[in-house]
């Protein structure tokens, strides 16, 4: 996350005094990052995570995130749930946004994922699609793949300022990613944000899978071809070890089925999957508020995924 607002000691005081947590210790602002105000903090009891939602999180979606982390938490997934206050209420506003206090789950995120850990991360998310199969919420995929040619529109031909002829790149890209979509490949909730900063590890036990503001209800094997997109490349979007692909693979069979069918879309799931995640970083990379104190992530490193995913067509044989 990141810290676009403000949180004076005052106000979170008092927001924690509805809580039976302890009191005030202290408060750091999380820089990682890019979607929410994030801070760790202390109390006389224990450790959590105050999330304030900004620009991409609507609060009328918060009651479908936070069933979604009951009923996985419920379900022995390592997800941090909401903490309730004490008339129940896990929803509040602090500093004028919605909030959330958030049980804090320990364990750090890899930045050079090996094999074993991709294939546990993998297994964590099937485990997860199997907790999901009796999930009935539903939230329609507002970054989906019918939305990625208004956003491309929306960011414009400002994107040839990041790269010269990048608007028209992607836009190739895109008509040939949408005339091959999968219209016959099953449909659930998903994570759909699966990078590994959005899993905590300890060694290769995966202690957490956080995150959960893109989840939505799309195109189940569309996230384990989000998880590859993110986890089999470095930070500038240079490939890692195959074997960490064939890892991802691998672990997610472990705990869950893939058909043959969705074996078979992981090529165009994983271009959607890179499109998806290039323009939404070109968007913010164009329109990052002044004085934010968060790192503006990189779309030409999605870019260079993209390149590589049409070059190897054969990447998931
Ligand atoms: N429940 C939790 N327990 C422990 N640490 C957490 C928890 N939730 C978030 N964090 C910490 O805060 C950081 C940022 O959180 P998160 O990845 O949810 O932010 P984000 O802005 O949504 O990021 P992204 O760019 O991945 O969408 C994480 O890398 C992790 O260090
Ligand atoms: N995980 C995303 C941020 C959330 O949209 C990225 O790295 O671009």
């Amino acid at each position: 996350m990141a810290v676009y607002t403000q949180v004076s000691a005052e106000s979170l005081s008092a927001f924690l005094a509805k809580f039976d947590v302890g009191e005030l210790v202290s408060a750091k602002g999380i820089a990682e990052g890019v979607e929410n105000s994030n801070y760790l903090v202390e109390t006389t009891r224990d450790r959590f995570i105050l999330t304030l939602y900004e620009k991409r999180v609507s609060v009328g979606d918060l009651p479908f995130f936070l069933s979604l982390l009951d009923h996985l938490a419920a379900d022995g997934n390592p997800v941090p749930p909401a903490i309730p206050d004490r008339e129940g209420q896990t929803i509040h506003t602090l500093e004028g946004r919605p909030a959330c206090l958030i049980r804090f789950l320990s364990g750090v995120s890899v930045s050079h994922p090996t094999p074993a850990q991709a294939r546990a991360a993998a297994q964590a998310l099937g485990r997860m699609h199997a907790s999901l199969a009796t999930f009935e919420g539903v939230r329609a995929n507002g970054l989906g793949a019918s939305h990625w040619r208004p956003l491309l529109d929306q960011c414009g031909e400002s994107m040839n300022q990041i790269a010269p002829g990048l608007y028209d790149r992607v836009a190739r890209s895109l008509d040939a990613v949408l005339a091959d979509w999968p219209s016959d490949l099953a449909v659930a909730a998903i994570h759909a944000d699966l990078f590994p900063d959005n899993v905590l590890m300890l060694g290769d036990r995966i202690t957490g899978l956080i995150d959960f503001y893109f989840a939505c209800t799309d195109i189940r094997a569309y996230d384990l071809a989000v998880m590859h997109s993110a986890w089999g490349f470095d930070a500038q979007g240079n490939p890692l070890d195959p074997a960490i692909g064939r890892a991802l693979v691998a672990g997610y069979a472990d705990s869950f089925a893939l058909t043959p069918q969705e074996r078979a879309a992981l090529p165009v799931l994983a271009r959607g999957a890179c499109i998806r995640f290039l323009l939404t970083r070109a968007w913010d990379w164009l329109n990052t508020p002044a004085g934010a104190l968060v790192t503006r992530k990189d779309p030409l490193a999605y870019l260079r995924r993209l390149d590589w995913y049409e070059s190897n067509p054969k990447a998931f044989v």
